[in-house]
């Protein structure tokens, strides 16, 4: 698979001469969802900030589709629009005086017409769930709602690439959940992603390749088992291995079981360990595709309070706006998964164009884990 960037002996010192990064070279495959894992100081944002030309190499390059960065304003514009980066800190990115003057800043700078401008920022803003925010000035924002109006600001340009430089700090556990669902949604739709973390369990679950950074050097490239199978790197990185890997681990050492497949999250788990004392059939996973006006609430009412979930930006805010008895606003197709396979059927909402992705999702847990779960998809209007 093509690199869509990749950097090569990438060298950066800030102004006290300390070297930040020490001859980086690495790729990051389109399409697929990169972690850059390292602990704090390793080099982590002053990658990103080479990998979308804020900051340029003190040797090495940067190259984007196998062509080096040009350093030039016209250059760099070009790049930001294809290479979104969203920074750790919200309050370097937000600047403008509301939340929907700072979401527009970047697509009117790309001098789009007023109307695709406004079309923009009321997209970016649904996905992050801020549309009921566009008026308020930044700074009256808590600090969640702030990096998810810079995360807007960076979709409203509508990125090849998105950079996401540590999106889970500082977040509760609940948006922590959203970010990642927004991440998922936006990978099916497409794009690159790319996010740095400290968080192994994180990156375990998440992740389909890893760079593992320390110092300023690259440790590791590749996939995520391949990087937390041996431990001395971890420990170079002053890094854990992941709950989830310890225990699967364990469970082999001391009970003999096979470790492979080894379970990425808690379903995984949940099946992997438990499997032998589910006697029940597996339940149906019913992917409802929600359209505004068409939900009738019978349909809702044949699920338990407990087996009903909604998924997507989209789907949340309209169950929200009509009221829908929705027990799981988050990792609903973690609770559904766990439902079906414990022999319930569980109906999740979702919008049409995210219902093969909950689809593939069940269909994967489900081969890898041979539990029988049955996916369907109900259309609109149901
Ligand atoms: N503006 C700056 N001026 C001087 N040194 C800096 C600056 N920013 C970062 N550094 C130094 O560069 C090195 C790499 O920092 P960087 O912020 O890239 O790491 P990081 O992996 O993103 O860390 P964290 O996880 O804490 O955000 C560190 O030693 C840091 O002290």
């Amino acid at each position: 698979m093509p690199f869509i960037i990749e950097t090569r002996g990438l060298a950066y010192s800030y102004e006290n001469g300390e070297p930040a990064l020490k001859g980086v070279t690495l790729g990051i495959s389109e399409g697929k969802k990169t972690v850059i894992l390292g602990p704090n100081g390793s080099g982590k944002s002053t990658l990103f900030l080479h990998m979308n030309g804020v900051l340029r190499p003190g040797k090495g390059i940067v190259l984007y589709e196998g062509e080096p960065l040009r350093y030039d304003n016209k250059s760099l514009a070009s790049l930001r629009q294809k290479v979104g980066l969203v920074f750790q800190n919200p309050d370097d990115q937000i600047f403008a005086s509301t939340v929907e003057e700072d979401v527009a800043f970047g697509p009117l700078n790309l001098g789009l017409p007023r109307a695709d401008v406004e079309e923009r920022v009321e997209a970016a803003l649904d996905i992050v769930d801020m549309a009921g925010f566009r008026s308020r000035p930044a700074q009256q924002l808590s600090f969640g709602q702030r990096k998810r109006v810079a995360i807007a600001g960076a979709l409203a340009m509508d990125p090849r690439v998105l950079l996401m430089d540590e999106p889970t700090a500082g977040l509760d556990a609940q948006m922590v959940r959203e970010i990642l669902e927004l991440t998922e949604e936006l990978n099916y739709k497409g794009k690159t992603l790319v996010i740095s973390t400290h968080d192994v369990d994180l990156a375990y679950e998440w992740a389909d390749d890893v760079i593992l950074m320390s110092e300023g050097s690259v440790l590791f490239s590749g996939t995520v088992d391949g990087l937390f199978e041996g431990e001395e790197l971890l420990h170079k990185a002053r890094l854990t291995r992941p709950i989830l890997y310890s225990l699967n681990l364990q469970r082999h050492l001391r009970t003999g079981h096979p470790e492979c497949p080894r379970p990425r999250t808690v379903p995984e788990c949940c099946q992997s360990f438990f499997k032998k004392e589910t006697t029940k059939e597996a339940g149906t996973f019913y992917i409802a595709c929600l359209s505004h006006g068409n939900l009738d609430a019978g349909t809702l009412q044949k699920f338990r309070k407990h087996n009903r979930g909604a998924y997507g930006s989209y789907a949340k805010r309209v169950s929200r706006e009509l009221g829908l008895d929705i027990h799981h606003y988050f990792s609903s197709i973690e609770h559904g998964l766990i439902k079906t396979s414990m022999g319930e059927d569980y109906l999740l909402i979702t919008e049409p164009s995210l219902a093969g992705l909950v689809k593939s999702k069940v269909e994967q847990f489900d081969r890898r884990w041979n539990c029988k779960i049955k996916a369907i998809v109900i259309g609109n209007g149901y």
